[in-house]
């Protein structure tokens, strides 16, 4: 609803009030049309101020509506009849004004933004656009390049460059809304015609046409197939070159088209996934809500590798004293360049002082006796991992969380070494760690609730998004990524090529494609994985066993590589070539055509024509199927885990909302029968056997991925 109310005896007072951000649901947008009739009909009201309850202005339109028959007054009108108000109307922005509440204050004569407050139109994030006149009247107020900038990217920005900007006329440190109503009564009597944005002209841009495709041409190399942000920079264009009625309808086109897209929908299931995920839950029952954590002041790492380095970062960044710990003298002192380095790049880009004082450096592990939390990033060994889990159990005092960083191996095992096994949990940290936004938090079966809160609650406060998941091999990320990885392989044996592979799953969206991925990290790495699973052969292995291993189909694909020293970027040699080792321009090799030709020879395989689809169908379906194997298993509480954790740490276009809302997309029975099909053609290849949790959904009538859930805890007690 929105409250009104009188104030200082002349300024009309419009309260919106929808908790938790006071969303312009029907409601309020009710209570505002009522709220402005009062105002403007009552004499005694000169002014008229707009705020929100609780310290925030308003979170713009109700996404919770869209999807919906939406009933109730549209935006557009009702910002118009409060710019041609002929009373003065200011918005007093506490919080923050987001979307159609930065909206609703551009439909206000003036703007006074509290210091701490965030404006922004982050419509792009959802699929949409500013669409209550935002991409129109935002330009005409602020430029051209500004506006491109804040509806495109869909950044929070603050007051203070709000105020540069010119988006907020004043900045109030104390409260705003006092600040407005004086604000309000001061400019009673004063022309308004020069406060109504909508009668602005945009300011001039030279060369505008250059500019717009320029600025295209960027968006259509970074938005990897999302269409919103070149809607937004169409709309922007239509401000910059039509007059205001003419704009206005052009954004109502382009928005028509983004809000029943797929791709509208699959960010705004990302916006709330990502909201659920935050509410954690265990097999056992515990959960976020009933599961307290304890508060952490001193962290320590153990092994300053990439991993080690970044995490240091990223907790003295946050504010926490950090004891970092390295045994091996030249990794010591390289760690201790590299994360000052890191800090002061970071302090630049932030704008706040380096956290050097942060950080105390030792060799020692004694230095860790009093710390309240630990991160172990040694190397990806269990047997020293066991060693010092064994050594932290001795050195830390009682009640310490040991936490590990490892990125597959059994959290359980390491617990075992410890005296206090419930304290330990993993923190799957993704390289860069101060920079990668995702932190998988695995428990393992001793791992108390209170141990899980307290690495959900570290993550938090790191600005991770943080998602609890069960611990098995490669935990979801890496449990998932390896049918992926399976069907790239058998495809390039099948006909493919590297680069066409590629191809598909970036035109897909991904960041990049799976063997310029494997470049970039690095095929050696792999490879000794594999060599210590047994799975390697020299040579390849010969005859008809080469291609199986552990009686399922296996390709040796990588292993050959790596015996010819082609580890990827950092040899200037990989899937593809590259100018020089660690160079990143990757060009097909032609080496690697006559590799796989030869390969195939040698296996009497025959190459056909692999399309597009096929890639995609192959490699997401097996990822999607063991996605639902994670599902059975309980090892993700739900669809929205796994979606979060490929969108954040995977390169999965979040457009396209993570791979379990991507098969619902699609419609679970087609997935089925693609991965029916390949598994007939593929009986060796147990990854593509659809499991029992996705037969079960498409059984039950493949409900929406919302009730997945319900569907899940059947399949559970039917096991
Ligand atoms: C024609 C229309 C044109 C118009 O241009 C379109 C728009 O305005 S599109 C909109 C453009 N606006 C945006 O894109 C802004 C979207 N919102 C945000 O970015 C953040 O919520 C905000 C920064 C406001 C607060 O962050 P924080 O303090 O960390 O808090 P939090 O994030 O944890 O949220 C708390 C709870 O509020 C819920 N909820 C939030 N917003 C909305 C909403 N608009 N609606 C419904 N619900 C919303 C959220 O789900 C959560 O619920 P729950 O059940 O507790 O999980």
């Amino acid at each position: 609803m929105a409250q009104y109310s009188l104030v200082s005896g002349s300024v009309g007072l419009i309260t919106l009030k929808n908790p938790p951000v006071n969303a312009l649901g029907a409601v309020v947008r009710h209570g505002i049309v009522d709220s402005v009739e009062k105002a403007l009909s009552d004499p005694k009201v000169k002014s008229v101020v707009i705020c929100g309850q609780n310290g925030m202005f308003c979170g713009g339109a109700d996404i919770k509506e869209f999807g919906t028959d939406m009933k109730g007054p549209p935006l557009i009108p009702m910002f118009h009849s409060l710019e041609a108000a002929n009373k003065p109307v200011v918005a007093a922005i506490e919080g923050g004004a987001f979307g159609g509440g930065l909206e609703l204050a551009l439909g206000c004569h003036y703007r006074i933004a509290h210091s701490k407050a965030k404006v922004g139109l982050p419509e792009v994030t959802l699929g949409l656009l500013p669409a209550a006149a935002g991409s129109q009247r935002l330009p005409r107020l602020i430029g051209v390049p500004a506006a491109l900038n804040l509806i495109t990217t869909g950044r929070h920005i603050t007051a203070a460059e709000a105020l540069q900007l010119g988006l907020v006329d004043q900045v109030a440190d104390h409260n705003t809304v006092d600040t407005a109503v004086k604000f309000a009564q001061s400019v009673v009597g004063k022309s308004l015609d020069s406060r109504r944005i909508s009668n602005f002209q945009c300011p001039p841009v030279p060369n505008v046409d250059v500019l717009f495709e320029e600025v295209m041409q960027k968006i259509r190399q970074t938005s990897r197939g999302a269409i919103a942000p070149i809607a937004c920079v169409q709309a922007v264009r239509a401000a910059a070159t039509l007059p205001y009625k003419d704009g206005l309808q052009k954004e109502k086109e382009l928005m028509a088209t983004l809000f029943t897209s797929g791709q509208a929908r699959s960010l705004q299931y990302c916006f709330f996934a990502q909201r659920v995920v935050s509410r954690w839950s265990m097999p056992n029952g515990a959960s976020w809500d009933t599961s307290k954590g304890r508060p952490i002041h001193k962290a320590a790492v153990i092994g300053l590798g990439t991993m080690g380095r970044g995490i240091a970062v990223a907790l003295a960044q946050t504010g926490f004293s950090v004891v970092a710990v390295e045994t091996q003298e030249k990794q010591f002192m390289d760690a201790k360049k590299a994360v000052a380095g890191m800090l002061e790049r970071g302090a630049k880009r932030s704008g706040k002082v380096a956290a050097h004082d942060k950080i105390i450096y030792s060799q020692n592990l004694q230095a860790i006796a009093d710390v309240d939390l630990v991160i172990e990033a040694v190397f990806e060994d269990m047997a020293l991992k066991k060693r010092v889990f064994r050594q932290l159990s001795d050195v830390c005092k009682p009640g310490t969380f040991l936490c590990t960083n490892t990125s597959t191996l059994d959290i359980d095992q390491m617990a075992a070494e410890t005296r206090q096994p419930e304290l330990v949990v993993g923190m799957h940290f993704f390289a860069p760690a101060h920079v990668m936004k995702l932190l998988e938090v695995v428990y393992g079966p001793r791992s108390s609730p209170e141990a899980v809160a307290v690495a959900m609650q570290l993550g938090k406060k790191m600005g991770k998004v943080s998602v609890a998941v069960g611990n098995c091999r490669g935990f979801v990320g890496n449990r998932m990524l390896k049918p992926y990885r399976d069907q790239a392989y058998f495809l390039l044996e099948e006909g493919a090529t590297p680069e066409l592979i590629d191809q598909a799953l970036e035109e897909f969206g991904f960041a990049m494609g799976a063997f310029k991925v494997y470049d970039l990290s690095g095929l050696d790495v792999g490879w000794k994985v594999r060599k210590e699973e047994g799975l390697v052969l020299p040579g390849g292995g010969s005859g008809k066993s080469a291609r199986i291993r552990q009686g399922v189909r296996y390709s040796p694909l990588g292993d050959l590589m790596c015996e010819e020293g082609r580890f990827g970027q950092k040899t200037g040699r990989g899937w593809y070539q590259y100018d020089k080792p660690g160079s990143r321009d990757a060009k097909p090799d032609p080496w690697v055509h006559r590799f796989l030709e030869d390969y195939r020879a040698r296996h009497g395989l025959v190459a056909r024509r692999i399309s597009n689809q096929e890639v995609l169908e192959r490699c997401l379906y097996a990822m999607i199927n063991e996605g639902f194997r994670i599902l059975e298993d309980g090892i993700a509480a739900g669809p929205e885990d796994i979606d979060i954790i490929y969108v954040f740490g995977y390169g999965w276009p979040r457009h396209r909302g993570g791979p379990m809302f991507y098969a619902n997309m699609v419609g679970l029975p087609i997935v089925l029968e693609r991965l029916e099909h390949f598994a007939q053609a593929n009986p060796d290849v147990p990854t593509l056997q659809p499991c029992n949790l996705l037969r079960k959904l498409v059984a039950s009538g493949s409900p929406p991925i919302s009730k997945w859930r319900e569907a899940m805890k059947n399949v559970h007690s039917q096991l």
